[in-house]
């Protein structure tokens, strides 16, 4: 799958573009400010029906416009396009090949796309939730009852919660135990989900982290379960205690993590900033790989300034691995954009895109 064309009226400091663009590497190159990673920002809303830097979309709208258009037109088997209408006002409408779609449920799983972006580098290094929100939002994209299951359990675990926080009722063990026969099934279902997902992300990661990392460094990611998948009545059961003592859920799907090994050692303590953004790398076109391989369509990427702290070895060999992708690569940096001459190099100044001609 690939993106053909471009149009924005009124999207952040473009007043309008309309611009096409190519399967393989797209270069968004220029000085800081200028519009390069708004780009890849539109491109991910018409894909994902939300920005990947703010909650409000009604933020991307033009300074002093009342909405912004944004429409992509791709290729998948066929020309298809998705639009959205983003009001300041925060109201979004969407059309799917031209017809009016009634949520963003039906928006997504038409143009797939797959960002990375230096916020990325915080899901490795900081809080849990980042890397369980992470993991929750991929695994979405691929199975769309999961969604329900992690919906319902949030309810519950807020209502069991609430229940433990009360605390001033006899019978709170009894209700406690009730919230827990209903919680057991969504956490079989989040367990099942999330454990397949990260045996194949880390064998995916591995992979490309290998060939990023010219083979020197070898990574290993487990999840870490609060609740195991084979016991999880007798565990609630065995928590209930600790819990009315504490007044509040301490295990389960929502309390899990990710633990990142890089030649055996925890990332959070031992990986600089370079070996932190190849395996974010690696991580990204793993997901990638993944919704691939479920999909049967190859996501664009958009790589936001992804060449910063990497070295030039690092660098040709990410592009390598690139082949078959369609992606955008914003940088600031001439001395990248030489590195990438091979590639389709658009020039971004001022809210306008100019096509740099070969030769
Ligand atoms: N809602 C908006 N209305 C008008 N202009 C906006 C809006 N939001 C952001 N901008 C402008 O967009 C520009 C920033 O664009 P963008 O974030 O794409 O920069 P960039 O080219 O990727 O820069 P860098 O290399 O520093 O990352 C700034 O000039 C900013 O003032």
């Amino acid at each position: 799958m690939y993106l053909t064309r471009l149009k924005l009226i009124h999207f952040r400091n473009y007043e309008q573009l309309n611009h096409s663009f190519y399967p393989g590497v797209n270069v968004l190159y220029g000085r800081n400010a200028q519009g390069k990673t708004n780009i890849l920002e539109a491109i991910h809303i018409c894909g994902n029906g939300k920005s990947f830097r703010v909650n409000a979309d009604s933020k991307t709208v033009m300074e002093g416009k009342e909405g912004a258009y944004l429409f992509a037109e791709y290729v998948e088997s066929m020309d298809r396009s998705v639009e959205v209408l983003i009001g300041r006002d925060r109201k979004k409408s969407l059309k799917i090949d031209g017809i009016p779609a009634k949520n963003l449920k039906e928006l997504l799983g038409n143009l797939f796309v797959v960002v990375f972006s230096p916020e990325d580098m915080k899901m490795a290094k900081e809080a849990p939730s980042l890397r369980r929100g992470f993991l929750d939002g991929e695994i979405s994209k691929i199975r769309p009852s999961y969604v329900d299951a992690l919906k319902n359990y949030t309810k519950i675990i807020a209502q069991k919660n609430a229940a433990l926080r009360r605390r001033e009722n006899r019978d709170t063990g009894a209700v406690i135990d009730a919230y827990n026969a209903q919680l057991a099934g969504y956490i079989r279902i989040i367990l099942k989900n999330r454990k397949s997902y990260v045996n194949k992300l880390g064998e995916y990661v591995r992979e490309t982290h290998r060939a990023i990392s010219g083979g020197t460094e070898e990574i290993s990611i487990v999840y870490k379960e609060t609740v195991p998948e084979t016991g999880i009545a007798e565990t609630l059961k065995k928590l209930r205690e600790r819990e009315l003592f504490e007044g509040s859920c301490t295990a389960g799907p929502h309390r899990d993590d990710l633990e990142i090994l890089l030649n055996g050692k925890d990332i959070r303590v031992f990986a600089s900033q370079g070996q932190l953004r190849t395996l974010m790398l690696a991580v990204k076109t793993a997901c990638l790989k993944i919704l691939e391989e479920s999909t049967g369509h190859t996501p664009v990427l958009l790589l936001d300034d992804v060449f910063s702290e990497l070295d030039q070895t690092r660098k040709k060999n990410l592009l390598r691995t690139l082949k078959g992708i369609q992606t955008f690569i914003t940088t600031a940096d001439d001395a990248d954009a030489k590195l990438l001459a091979r590639a389709h190099l658009f020039y971004v100044e001022n809210g306008t895109v100019r096509e740099r001609q070969p030769g």
